[in-house]
């Protein structure tokens, strides 16, 4: 098994601080940003998974350092002047034999796991201890540890019978409007050991764990197997610990997954199982997902009443203590109170109609270009939570072009005025609305010159600036009959790109750069290039080293030449079109 199927690898000699420095402490900061992650230690029983996670005080592991650094963190950026006001809670549960148990809190019994409308997995009842500093964190954690499950098997006498889980919660408030708020979780994983029960020597009680323990591992593999093959149902709900950790684990959040093994020769298929699970761990995209809810005045620009706006009375009693703000003064109250936000990625069916209806022309859109996955109103809520977000990001993404527009309209203008002469030759689609203009081709020219906006001004400076130039392919195609979205793509088909070769060796060299340092999620950007051929495409410089060329993608069998042709197309339009769109 080569050593880059994995991350990073860390011997005998790695201490403690290696392992967090090195894999742990790069991904905190995601918190921060409103995103979830997690921090697993896998592996046969007593391979050092507690040694690793909790440490020993003259040793600490991942927990107390990432509790101190993140603790550090959210004090600096949360601190008085900053945007957000932050507070931290932490909780600590077990999983033991398929019960969920409230380490904080032992007498609250088998807790349920439940999601809500936004695809949030969450714990009603599960104690939530506001913690500001590290002594906080320690006076919660340590009598709470001493309640988790353990036993003595043959091969630990303090084995784990259960997958103790430390979850760390980052809440985030904008102290101004749009007042927007985010959270993050973390989740600290300590797995119970699997277990080969021939050398445990499990016997009643103890086989019965290790059956439980065994069986909740073997659906977090059927797990990462579903992701990994993109399958449509993934099994979260097979295991109490999927199920806790489906919207922290994979697909949406940065995970991070230790394997410890033990390297006697006695444990030899104990290690191959414990890395083979790591590698087909690592092959697990990550789409991590900002949890961010906006107020509802901000999305959608209809007047409330006062009342309205404040809220019922009774949304603000329902906070319970846990939920009052902590270290940071509470930010001042935004107009809305917070059970009057909701989320920007709300229910379809509350959704404006012209906003469905985009959302409808993209799932089209998404589909014609072979993305994968369901289609967009069938898949999973927080796929479509994604979508949502995108759809936003492209209204403001259309109202910079509007503007970019006008800029355009007014030279057009103020050139007429200079020079009336050339009033004649101006065509009138150059007014219209950038979206519905038409490229025509001016017969004198015999050619469309179309020149990037935002490089008009340049090239007044400059006579000699580079354009690009469409020019009409001789083969005539029919477009009647195709619907909006195969017309136009038929339609780019009908130009030849002609670039400078300037442009071009830069369009070539930023795609190179691109397919040699992106990642996955990287790659999934560039046009054409979906989730399947973005892992084919980094598997294949994981192999052979860095790609010499864009040619070399005909290697990867992602492509046959004439997609690249269109590949590349596609990629240098893509590329001038953050100068401006040529369409
Ligand atoms: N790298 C290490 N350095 C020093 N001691 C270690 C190391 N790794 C493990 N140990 C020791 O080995 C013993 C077993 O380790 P640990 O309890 O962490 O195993 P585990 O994988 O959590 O086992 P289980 O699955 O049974 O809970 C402990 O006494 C621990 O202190």
């Amino acid at each position: 098994m080569g050593w880059n199927r994995f991350d990073a690898f860390y011997g005998e000699r790695s201490s403690q601080q290696d392992i967090y420095a090195g894999s742990v402490q790069p991904i905190l900061r995601h918190l921060l940003e409103g995103q979830n992650a997690s921090v697993l230690a896998y592996g046969p029983t007593g391979a050092g998974k507690t040694h690793t996670m909790l440490g020993s005080p003259e040793q600490p592991g991942v927990i107390p350092r990432a509790l101190m650094d993140l603790l550090q963190l959210t004090r600096e950026e949360g601190a008085e002047g900053r945007p957000w006001a932050l507070s931290v809670t932490m909780s600590y549960l077990e999983i033991y034999q398929e019960k969920v148990l409230d380490l904080l809190n032992p007498a609250s019994g088998d807790l349920v796991i439940r999601e809500d409308c936004r695809g949030n997995i969450l714990i009603p009842g599960l104690t939530q201890k506001p913690i500001t500093s590290f002594a906080d964190f320690e006076q919660h954690f340590l009598p709470a540890s001493r309640n988790r499950t353990v036993g003595p098997t043959r091969l630990n006498q303090r084995s784990s019978r259960s997958h103790a889980v430390l979850l760390v919660k980052v809440d985030q408030r904008e102290r101004l409007a749009p007042f927007r708020q985010r959270e993050g979780k973390l989740y600290l994983i300590d797995l119970a050991g699997s277990e080969d029960n021939k050398r445990t020597g499990n016997k009643g009680l103890r086989l019965k764990e290790s059956g439980a323990i065994n069986s909740s591992l073997f659906v977090l593999g059927k797990v990462v197997d579903a992701l990994n093959q993109g399958l449509p149902r993934v099994p979260y709900r097979d295991s109490k610990l999927t199920r806790l950790l489906q919207d922290s684990l994979g697909g949406s959040a940065h995970s991070i997954l230790i394997a410890n093994i033990a390297p006697e020769r006695c444990f030899y298929l104990d290690t191959v199982s414990a890395l083979s699970f790591a590698a087909r761990s690592k092959e697990v995209i990550n789409r991590p997902f900002t949890n961010e809810s906006l107020q509802l005045h901000v999305l959608a620009p209809v007047k409330l009443s006062q009342k309205e706006l404040v809220g019922p009375p009774e949304a603000k009693r329902a906070r319970g203590p846990e939920e009052e703000r902590i270290g940071n003064p509470e930010p001042p109250e935004p107009p809305a109170s917070a059970s009057q936000t909701f989320s920007s990625l709300q229910k379809l069916s509350s959704m404006d109609p012209a906003v469905l209806e985009r959302l409808l022309s993209l799932d089209r859109l998404l589909g014609s270009r072979g993305t994968q996955g369901t289609p967009l109103l069938s898949t999973p809520k927080r796929e479509r939570m994604v979508l949502m977000k995108t759809v936003e990001e492209k209204d403001l993404e259309i109202e910079r072009l509007k503007l970019k527009q006008k800029e355009l309209e007014a030279k057009v203008r103020a050139q007429e005025t200079v020079d009336p002469r050339e009033k004649e030759n101006c065509s009138p689609t150059m007014l219209r609305p950038l979206a519905r203009r038409t490229v025509t081709v001016a017969k004198p020219l015999k050619k469309a010159v179309v020149i990037p906006l935002q490089l008009i001004k340049e090239q007044a400076e400059s006579p000699n600036a580079n354009i690009h130039i469409l020019k009409k392919k001789s083969r005539k195609r029919k477009l009647e009959g195709l619907d909006a979205t195969e017309s136009k793509e038929k339609a780019e088909d009908c130009w030849d790109l002609q670039i400078s070769p300037e442009l071009l060796a830069h369009g070539r060299q930023k795609i190179l750069d691109m397919l040699n340092e992106g990642s996955a999620r990287d790659l999934r950007s560039l046009q054409r290039i979906g989730q399947k051929k973005a892992q084919l495409i980094v598997g294949w410089r994981e192999l052979h080293g860095p790609f010499s060329q864009v040619e070399d993608l005909e290697r990867v069998k992602v492509m046959s030449g004439k997609q690249l042709e269109s590949f590349l197309k596609a990629n240098i339009l893509g590329l001038a079109g953050q100068y401006g769109s040529p369409s």
